[in-house]
C-alpha cells in the first residue's frame, strides 16, 4: 500500500497551480506531468534553486515555465507594480523563440496578465527598447542579447528580478557565452531563484551552477537516454553508400516510411542533393541547415509542426547565428558541431527519424533520434549503416545498453533485400544523373535568392532600387531539376510480391479514410485506445513482416 502511494504520480491539479494554468495544460492535452515536471514543479514552487538533468524531449521547458508563471500570477494578487520578474536564457535564437512560444501556450488563459517577450530576434536593439519599457513579466533571450540590453540601459533587473532560468545549459559555454554570463551577474540582484535545465550534467553545467545557483536541489533523473523500445523503436539497415538513395526512395514511395519524417544527412550539400533526387519522384521535401537564416529556420519548423510539410532533410551542423558570438562559437564549434540543428528543437509529432548518414558521435545520435517519441508520443528511428560506420553503431549500442539491461541490442535489424528492388535502382540511377554539381549549386543559390527576396531588412533597399528586385526575380536558375512523370508512379511489376499486398492495403486504407472523413460528421468517434491500436498497426515500420521479404526458406 505504502509502495503504491510512493509510485503514484502527483497530478497537475494536485500541485496547487492556478486554474488558468490548469486550463492551458488541458488545452495542450497533457494528461499528466512527465517525471521531470512531477519532481521539479513542487520544488520550484517551494522556492528552491534547481539543477536538472533529464532526457531530451521529456518536457523540461514546462518544468520551469509552469512554476515561473505560477509565481508571477501569485505575485499579481499582491498588486505589486509591473516589472520584469523572470529572465529565461537559451543558447540559440530558435530555442529562445521556442521557449517564448511554450510560455505563451501556457499563459493563453491568463488574458495577457503574464506578458513574455523574446528579445533574441535579429533586429536593432533600439527597436526592442519600447517593448522592454513596458516591463514584460518574462524576458527571453540569448545571454549576449540580454547583456546588450542591460548595457544599453533598456533593461533593468537589479531591483525586480526574482527568477533566472538557463535552458540547454550544457550548450551555453560551448556556444561562447561564458564571458557574457559572467558579465551579466553584475546586473542581477543578490537574491533570486535559479533553474538550470540540461540534457547532460557536464563540467560546463557545473561551472554555471557555481556561478548562478545557491545550494540547489540537483534532479538527476536516472533514466535511459532515449525512451524504452515500446515508445521508440530503433532499426538499422546495413547497406553500401550508393544504395542509400535507392533505399530512401523505395521506402518512401512504397509507404514503408509514413508520417512526419526528419531525414538527417551529414552535410549541407547532401541536403540539396537528396532533395533534388527525391523531388523527381514527386516526393516533396524541405531543407533545414545552419546556412539558412534563423528566421527561415524558425518559420520552417513552425510550418512543419503545422503539418504543411511532412519530410524535412536536415544537416545538423551548428547554428552559428549570432555575429557577436561567431569568433567565440567557432573556437568551440567542434564540440557541438553535430547537435546544432537537432538540439532542443521541438519538431512536433515526428513519426520517424532517418539517419541517412550515421551521426559522428553518440550525443548526436541521441539528439537526432530525440526529435521523435517526444513527450508521450511514439516514434521510430531508422539508421542506414555502411561498413565504415559499424564502429559508430557499436558505440551507440553500448551507450544505449541501459534501455535493455538484459543485454539485448536496442537496435533491431531491418531486413531489406536489396536485390528485390533492382527495378528501383535503374530509376534511382536515372534520377541521380540529373543531380549534378551545377544543379546542387543552383538549388542552393535559389534558396539564398528566395531568402533575399523575403528579407525584411532589404525591403527598403528594394523600394529604392526596384530594378535590382526585378533582376533578381527574373534571374531564373538554368538547371532546375524537374519532377518526372515517368518516375512519379511505381508500376506494379516493380513492387516486390510481399509488398504488393501492403500497397493494396494502403490504397484501400486511403479510400477507407476518405469515406471515413466524409461520414465522420454523423458517425460516432472511435475510442481513443482503438485509434492508438489502428495507428500502430498502420505503421509499416512496426507492423510489416520484413523477415519474409522474398525469403523462400522462411516461407516453408
Ligand atoms: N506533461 C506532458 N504531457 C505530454 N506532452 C508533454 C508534456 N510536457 C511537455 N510535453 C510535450 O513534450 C515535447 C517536448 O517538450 P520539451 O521541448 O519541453 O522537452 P525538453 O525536455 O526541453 O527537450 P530538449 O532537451 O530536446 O529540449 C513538447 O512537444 C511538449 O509539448
Amino acid at each position: 500500500m505504502a509502495d503504491e502511494e510512493d509510485t503514484k504520480t502527483v497530478q497537475f491539479h494536485e500541485m496547487g497551480l492556478d486554474d488558468r494554468i490548469l486550463k492551458a495544460i488541458a488545452k495542450l492535452c497533457w494528461l499528466q506531468p512527465t517525471l521531470i515536471q512531477e519532481k521539479a514543479i513542487p520544488l520550484a514552487l517551494e522556492g528552491k534553486d534547481i539543477m536538472t538533468r533529464a532526457r531530451t524531449g521529456t518536457g523540461k521547458t514546462a518544468a520551469y515555465a509552469i512554476p515561473v508563471i505560477q509565481k508571477i500570477l501569485s505575485s499579481k494578487q499582491l498588486a505589486t507594480e509591473q516589472c520584469v520578474k523572470a529572465l529565461v536564457m537559451t543558447p540559440t535564437k530558435e530555442l529562445c523563440n521556442q521557449a517564448a512560444r511554450n510560455i505563451l501556450e501556457l499563459t493563453n488563459s491568463c488574458s495577457r496578465e503574464v506578458r513574455c517577450i523574446d528579445v533574441s530576434g535579429q533586429v536593432a536593439l533600439d527597436s526592442q527598447r519600447p517593448l522592454l519599457m513596458e516591463q514584460p513579466d518574462i524576458v527571453v533571450g540569448t545571454p549576449s542579447r540580454i547583456l546588450a540590453h542591460l548595457k544599453a540601459g533598456n533593461l533593468s533587473l537589479k531591483k525586480t528580478l526574482e527568477m533566472v532560468v538557463i535552458d540547454e545549459a550544457d550548450l551555453v559555454f560551448s556556444f561562447g557565452y561564458e564571458d557574457d554570463v559572467k558579465a551579466l551577474m553584475d546586473y542581477l540582484p543578490k537574491i533570486y531563484q535559479a533553474f538550470l535545465m540540461s540534457a547532460t550534467l557536464d563540467d560546463d553545467v557545473k561551472a554555471l551552477k557555481r556561478l548562478l545557483l545557491h545550494n540547489p536541489v540537483i534532479l538527476k533523473l536516472e533514466e535511459p537516454q532515449l525512451p524504452e523500445t515500446s515508445q521508440l523503436a530503433q532499426y538499422h539497415i546495413k547497406c553500401q553508400d550508393e544504395d542509400k538513395y535507392v533505399l530512401i526512395y523505395t521506402l518512401l514511395k512504397l509507404g514503408l516510411i509514413r508520417g512526419k519524417t526528419i531525414i538527417f544527412v551529414n552535410s549541407v550539400d547532401k541536403c540539396y542533393r537528396l532533395k533534388l533526387f527525391l523531388e523527381q519522384f514527386g516526393i516533396p521535401t524541405c531543407i533545414l541547415n545552419s546556412e539558412l537564416p534563423v528566421n527561415s529556420r524558425v518559420h520552417l519548423v513552425d510550418q512543419f509542426n503545422k503539418g504543411l510539410y511532412s519530410i524535412i532533410i536536415a544537416a545538423d551542423e551548428v547554428a552559428l547565428d549570432d555575429p557577436t558570438q561567431l569568433k567565440k562559437q567557432k573556437q568551440k564549434y567542434k564540440k557541438d558541431k553535430e547537435s546544432g540543428i537537432s538540439r532542443g528543437i521541438d519538431f512536433q509529432h515526428v513519426s520517424n527519424v532517418v539517419n541517412f548518414d550515421f551521426p559522428t558521435d553518440v550525443d548526436s545520435y541521441i539528439h537526432r533520434v530525440g526529435r521523435t517519441a517526444r513527450g508521450t508520443n511514439h516514434g521510430t528511428a531508422l539508421s542506414f549503416i555502411n561498413i565504415d560506420e559499424m564502429k559508430k553503431l557499436e558505440e551507440v549500442e553500448e551507450a544505449l545498453s541501459d534501455i535493455h539491461p538484459d543485454g539485448n541490442s536496442v537496435f533491431k535489424p531491418y531486413n531489406f533485400k536489396m536485390k528485390e528492388i533492382e527495378g528501383f535502382r535503374y530509376r534511382a540511377k536515372d534520377a541521380m544523373r540529373a543531380v549534378t554539381k551545377v544543379a546542387v549549386r543552383e538549388a542552393r543559390l535559389k534558396e539564398i535568392k528566395a531568402e533575399i527576396l523575403n528579407s525584411t531588412k532589404l525591403k527598403s533597399y528594394f523600394e529604392d532600387n526596384p530594378r535590382d528586385l526585378e533582376v533578381l526575380r527574373h534571374d531564373r536558375s538554368l538547371h532546375v531539376v524537374q519532377e518526372k512523370q515517368h518516375l512519379k508512379n511505381v508500376p506494379d511489376y516493380l513492387i516486390p510480391p510481399t509488398l504488393r499486398q501492403n500497397r493494396r492495403e494502403l490504397g484501400r486504407k486511403k479510400r477507407y479514410n476518405k469515406s471515413q472523413t466524409r461520414s465522420q460528421s454523423w458517425n460516432k468517434a472511435p475510442a481513443k485506445g482503438h485509434l492508438r491500436y489502428m495507428k500502430r498497426k498502420a505503421d509499416p515500420l512496426k507492423s510489416f513482416e520484413f523477415k519474409g521479404f522474398g525469403n523462400k526458406k522462411r516461407k516453408k
